[in-house]
């Protein structure tokens, strides 16, 4: 059973006098696997915040089907075991992060817990902080207390929305740790986040959309990596010839080759040509693209 399952969801936002408004989302059919952490990049406006509102049955969908968690997102049932951080939290101010997280708990259903909320302070990196009235927060804290939010009761699904907006670097190496951790304890990850080397990061599975639209969707390593391409430095003094006999092509830096080979076996092959020619090789890696160039690349292709 997949954790996330959306077919041809559809969102207008109507405005004012049922005039037709805004198409944020134009028939998306996405599957999120149990267990799996899933990373939803693109432009701004692409319609990511309304796709979250929708599987969260915040937003009402104009067309489609979304299925969450094998139910419907507006079954209170359902609901209680998602953990959700929205983009823009709103937090209040004169309250504790403890008064806070023990009426959070207690609007989700769950027993009082006074230790599990200090815990979970702890592991957000809190604990100082714990007492002290939230209006006196800075940006990157009240992320920190509305991830510990999300993450009360254990959920089994975890939906965030920008969740490292505001927290320093070394913050976020913090919040990716936590992440890794729920993803290893089985908690599906839903998360929308600009920061792509942190998608790049956490997720193994990517959606890319683009105009309410999904351009892409795929393993990390399928969209990353889609062409089968080595990068190999001969040292200074090899034969150019014999290196382009043996299947490498000349890069455009001296010495820097281009091979295309998804078989090791034909990789290897040309290298011990190179090396019966007497190249000598001092660097070899994958040719594989970041997620900012496959972005880059799918919304030129899209235009
Ligand atoms: N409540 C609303 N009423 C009318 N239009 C809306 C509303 N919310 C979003 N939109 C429009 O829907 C489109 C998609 O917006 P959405 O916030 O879902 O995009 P996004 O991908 O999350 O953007 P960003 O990365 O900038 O947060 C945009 O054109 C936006 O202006």
């Amino acid at each position: 059973m997949p954790a996330i399952e959306v077919i041809g969801l559809q969102k207008i936002y109507r405005r004012a006098f049922g005039r037709r408004g805004q198409e944020a989302l134009r028939g998306v059919d996405l599957t999120v696997p149990e267990g799996c952490a899933f990373g939803l990049i693109g432009p701004n406006g692409a319609g990511k915040t309304t796709f979250i509102k929708s599987i969260l049955g915040i937003v009402q969908p104009t067309a489609g089907t979304v299925r969450v968690l094998g139910g419907s997102p507006e079954d209170p049932r359902i609901r209680a075991r998602i953990g959700y951080l929205p983009e823009r939290l709103h937090l209040p101010g004169a309250w504790t992060a403890l008064a806070f997280l023990r009426t959070v708990a207690q609007l989700k259903g769950l027993p009082p817990d006074p230790a599990q909320n200090k815990r979970l302070l702890e592991r957000v990196g809190l604990a100082e902080a714990e007492g002290r009235r939230i209006g006196g927060y800075s940006k990157g804290m009240r992320q920190r207390l509305g991830l510990a939010a999300a993450l009360l009761g254990a959920p089994s699904l975890l939906v965030l929305d920008e969740p490292t907006d505001g927290i320093d670097p070394l913050g976020r190496v913090e919040v990716r740790g936590i992440l890794q951790e729920e993803v290893r304890r089985g908690t599906t990850l839903f998360l929308n986040s600009h920061l792509l080397a942190e998608t790049e990061r956490v997720c193994a599975r990517v959606a890319i959309l683009a105009q309410g639209r999904v351009l892409r969707e795929g393993r990390l390593e399928e969209l990353t990596r889609h062409r089968p391409q080595w990068i190999a430095r001969f040292s200074p003094g090899h034969d150019e010839a014999a290196l382009e006999a043996a299947g490498f092509r000349r890069g455009g830096t001296a010495g820097l080759y281009h091979l295309e080979a998804e078989d090791p076996a034909v990789l290897n092959a040309a290298l011990d040509k190179a090396r019966g020619a007497g190249a000598l090789l001092v660097e070899l890696k994958r040719d594989g693209q970041d997620l900012e160039s496959v972005l880059a690349s799918t919304l030129g292709e899209a235009a």
